[in-house]
């Protein structure tokens, strides 16, 4: 499918300009984009519903806005975000009239229809109820039918407005699973999406639109930037993987979130052990910064989320003598500086070199010290040092330590 140079005006509003594109057969496209960006106008133009002002839509090689509607409705089939249906249809013959595009007032129903439609309502999960009047189903469930009339059109082009709006969060992922389906099987989809998330794990490319102009095309980690969001949705948004999927993950911040004004706390981590400690301090409103950590561990990923600067380095790479540095800078502007309950490397120790250098120093250990994990005789004998320079507490009263190290300096 492409899409070239479309410009669309609704009333005195530019809903697009000058937008192109082009969607592979058998692709996932999401499109994303602030509320008014002009993702349903361009579904609607994309289905021949609206004549663009300038450009053209091309499915199979066939200008959609040169085709009569019949045959506009057996390339590309819709599911609206809204629709007035007449209640009194059941589901059954909802899901039917996908087969209008393939009759004539003179042929009947043919079994190939009735092959199409049973098997659009099993898919759809809504065979269940296909008896049901439509007006007597929830939204969700409807949005289902929706889905299954236009499978039963079953065109090669399906344009879905936001496919998951009403669903339940099984039935989100169900839905989600059946587009992939339907993609694998060479269908060509292109879906607005809200859930920043859901697009990124599900689609193979996103497109991203604000104020009706292409701002973004490209795989979900090209387009789901930082600087992306913040310029289309205006918004302060932290950009990370999912540790659970690896997909781009996206958490939009409050305003303010990133200017903390309380005293500086740095934050010695790794492997994770600083994580709830880097969110209570960050939510106390202190300037957590954290560090030196390599990319890829779960604090850098906490530190991220939060808006906390870390101190990186390449993943699996030892902590050289620049980031050693900084990592002193870091300590020693810090009114306090926090070990967590970590294991004891080889790799922290430049690390444990630069606490050394702390005003306040405070060493979480919810373990025995017997009991924890030293590689090597020289680690131990730091961290010893440390800890005789250090306050000792538990991580349920670091909190209270760090505000008393605060006053009493
Ligand atoms: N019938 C109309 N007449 C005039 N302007 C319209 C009309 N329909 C939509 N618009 C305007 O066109 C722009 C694009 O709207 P569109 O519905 O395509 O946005 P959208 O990205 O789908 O938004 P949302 O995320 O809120 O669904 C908006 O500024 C909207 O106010």
């Amino acid at each position: 499918m492409d899409v070239t140079d479309v410009s669309v005006t609704l009333g005195s509003v530019q809903a697009l300009d000058s937008v192109s594109l082009e969607v592979e057969q058998g692709e996932f496209l999401g499109v994303i984009g602030p509320n008014g960006a002009g993702k349903t106008t361009l579904l609607r133009t994309i289905s021949g519903v609206l004549t663009p002002s300038g450009g053209t839509v091309t499915v199979d090689g066939q200008d959609i806005t040169d085709l009569p509607s019949k045959a506009s409705s057996r390339l590309v089939a819709v599911v609206p975000q809204e629709t007035s249906l007449a209640f009194d249809f059941t589901v059954r013959e909802v899901v039917e009239m996908g087969r209008t595009p393939y009759r004539n007032r003179l042929t009947l129903e043919s079994s190939a229809d009735e092959e199409m439609v049973t098997q659009a309502l099993e898919r759809t999960r809504t065979a269940g109820f296909a008896d049901r009047a439509i007006g007597e189903v929830s939204g969700g469930e409807r949005q289902r039918v929706l889905l299954a009339r236009a499978l039963a059109q079953d065109t090669p082009v399906l344009l879905l407005d936001e496919p998951t709006a009403s669903l339940d969060i099984n039935h989100q992922i169900r839905t989600l699973e059946l587009v992939k389906s339907l993609v694998e099987a060479g269908k060509t989809i292109m879906a607005p999406i809200h859930d920043l998330n859901l697009a990124a794990h599900y689609c193979d490319r996103l497109l991203l639109l604000a104020d009706g102009k292409r701002t973004a095309l490209g795989s979900p980690d090209e387009v789901l930037t930082e600087s992306n969001l913040e310029a289309a949705f205006g918004t302060d948004a932290v950009v990370t993987n999912n540790p659970v999927t690896g997909s781009v993950y996206v958490m939009a911040l409050p305003d303010g979130a990133r200017d903390r004004d309380g005293p500086h706390v740095h934050v010695i981590g790794g492997g994770g052990a600083a994580a709830r400690l880097l969110y209570l301090l960050a939510a106390s409103g202190y300037q957590v910064t954290t560090g030196a950590l390599n990319e890829g561990d779960a604090d850098v990923e906490t530190a991220r989320m939060l808006g906390i600067d870390a101190v990186t380095l390449e993943p699996y790479a030892p902590i050289d003598e620049a980031s050693a540095e900084k990592v002193k800078e870091e300590v020693e502007s810090a009114a306090v500086t926090v070990i967590p309950d970590l294991a004891i490397g080889h790799g922290n120790l430049p690390n444990l070199r630069a606490a050394a250098h702390a005003d306040n120093l405070i060493l979480v250990e919810d373990r025995p010290f017997e009991e924890r994990n030293y590689a090597g005789v020289r680690g131990e004998e730091r961290y010893h040092s440390l800890r005789e320079r250090g306050t000792v507490v538990e991580s349920r009263n670091v909190l209270e330590a760090v505000e008393s190290a605060i006053e009493s300096s």
